[in-house]
């Protein structure tokens, strides 16, 4: 499918939610896009065309959402998955970076051992907001001498200010679709 069309697709198949989880937020619902199977196997086709061949060494998904596509697209391109989790999830040593949301603060860990230094890592997320959460996975990727080059999401929302902070840190940036005026 190309990029127009699977855009057109997926702005039909994402629900809007007003006021969620706090109001004045429009919440952009990806699980209404899981409930399309055809939907969900174009957006993981799509990640694997932009990405194979490209020398990574291993995926990083960020807690939930992260995983939902990050999972799925490191078994497609036959690569490792990291997850990066929520505190207290995971058992092993691990390392904290804390971040803040379009609507809170939040924490997020590493298991100390699942990047080693030479890693060329893509990170994956549903959704591009404020920039917060993949700014932190980020800092946790370089801290154990990992490279975090690329960060892939199904949603973009540029006037949050996301993808001008990413950028910034010099992170290549890809997503399938974008809501202005959010
Ligand atoms: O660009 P940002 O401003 O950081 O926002 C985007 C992040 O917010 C959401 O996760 P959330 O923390 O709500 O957790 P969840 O995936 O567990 O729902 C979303 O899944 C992204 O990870
Ligand atoms: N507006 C939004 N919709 C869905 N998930 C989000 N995560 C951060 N902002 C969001």
């Amino acid at each position: 499918m190309n990029p127009q069309s699977l855009s057109a697709l997926l702005s039909q198949v994402i629900k809007a939610v007003p006021d969620y989880p706090k109001p004045g937020i429009l919440f952009r619902d990806v699980t209404s896009l899981m409930l399309d199977a055809g939907a969900f196997a174009q957006v993981i086709d799509a990640f694997k065309q932009q990405y194979q061949g490209k020398g990574f060494t291993k995926i990083v998904g960020t807690e939930s959402r992260g995983f939902i596509f990050g999972a799925p697209l490191a078994y497609a391109m036959g690569l490792p998955f990291v997850p990066v989790r929520k505190p207290g999830k995971l058992p092993r040593e691990r390392i904290a970076q804390s971040y803040q949301l379009e609507y809170g603060e939040d924490t997020l860990e590493i298991h100390k051992d699942a990047i080693v230094a030479g890693d060329k890592v893509l990170l994956v997320d549903d959704l591009l907001a404020t920039g917060g959460t993949i700014a932190a996975t980020t800092s946790l990727v370089e801290r154990l001498g990992g490279k975090a080059t690329d960060a892939a999401f199904v949603v973009n929302l540029p006037d949050l200010g996301g993808q001008a902070r990413l950028e910034k840190l010099g992170l290549n940036l890809y997503s399938l679709v974008e809501f202005a005026g959010d």
